[in-house]
């Protein structure tokens, strides 16, 4: 149901890969992706850096606390986030950077590009994340160019869209589900993603579901080394609806559990409306608005 591809041959523009990764597209939303240039080792060590992060002692999270800021960067408290209007704020904790600006750029004023706030410790958090951003960055964009290819769009269609992207790199921290969880609790309730692309890695343990197209949910699961991938909002508008940004959601279990998605969000500029339509939409605008939404510190009410 959830296709597994392989990142080379995506790459390679195989007929067959690009076929099953159209079809996904159009279809669930979802897919799988292995060989790539981020070796399960690689991943295996930010996990596990991520995870001695939010082991600390609160008090060393507070320090970088993104609720103290107008913006998204640095940690997010249990309930901090709430995807869902119907449901409660969730309760995992998170860890976003994203793309930074030079200071004289003229768009460096904008939230969606606000400075990074980086821990002392970990010992090289912040080298280990960044390094893995830049990679991740890079794989996603190939993926990404496999997808033009798949739904009949020139390969290199997006690209441009990316020269100052909204890149945003989160790690993910579930607790076990707590006892006090009732059925508007969740890790993360039932939402979807913002932007074009999500390339997801976990730790490997079960949590993330998918809805089907007729209802009712899929698990998916893929150890470190392989991505989880699906389509946010603006593919979405972008492709006038061929392609599917898919809804899903993290109940929680028995087991902690960490995962590092990376959303790659073209530049603000980008206008992300249907091609040939007259409309403009806006990726910065629907960005921030999407993080006004749903950012429990941004929230305007
Ligand atoms: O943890 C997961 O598997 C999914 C996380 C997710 O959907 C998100 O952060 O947007
Ligand atoms: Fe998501």
């Amino acid at each position: 149901m959830i296709p597994r591809l392989d990142a080379q041959l995506i790459r390679a523009g195989d007929r067959a890969t690009l076929a099953a990764l159209g079809e996904a597209a159009r279809g669930v939303g979802f897919a799988t992706v292995y060989n790539t240039a981020l070796t399960p080792s690689r991943v295996e060590d930010v996990i596990e850096m991520y995870r001695a992060f939010f082991h600390l002692p609160e008090s060393a999270k507070r320090e970088i606390d993104m609720a103290r800021t107008g913006a998204n960067r640095g940690w997010g408290a249990p309930g901090s986030e709430q995807v869902d209007l119907d449901a409660n704020p969730d309760y995992k904790q998170f860890f976003d950077s994203g793309y930074e600006l030079s200071k004289d750029d003229p768009l460096a004023a904008l939230s969606v590009y606000a400075p990074n706030q980086w821990p002392e410790v970990p010992a090289g958090f912040r080298e280990m994340v960044q390094a893995y951003y830049d990679d991740a960055r890079d794989v996603a964009m190939d993926v990404l160019r496999g997808i033009a290819a798949a739904i009949d769009m020139p390969r290199d269609y997006f690209d441009a869209a990316f020269a100052k992207p909204m890149v945003l790199l989160r790690g993910n921290y579930y607790p076990e589900r707590p006892v006090w969880a009732t059925a508007k609790d969740f890790g993360i309730a039932t939402h979807t993603d913002y932007g074009c692309l999500t390339l997801l890695a976990t730790d490997g343990s079960p949590g993330l579901e998918v809805r089907k197209r007729g209802g009712g949910w899929i698990a998916v699961e893929a150890p470190p080394g392989e991505f989880v991938i699906n389509f946010g909002e603006m593919m979405e508008f972008w492709t006038a609806g061929d392609v599917k940004a898919t809804p899903h959601r993290v109940v929680g279990g028995m087991h902690e559990r960490i995962s590092v998605p990376l959303f790659f969000n073209p530049t603000h500029d980008t206008n992300v409306a249907p091609p040939g339509s007259d409309q403009v939409i806006s990726a910065g605008d629907h960005l921030a608005k999407r993080f006004e939404e749903t950012y429990v510190h941004l929230q305007k009410q």
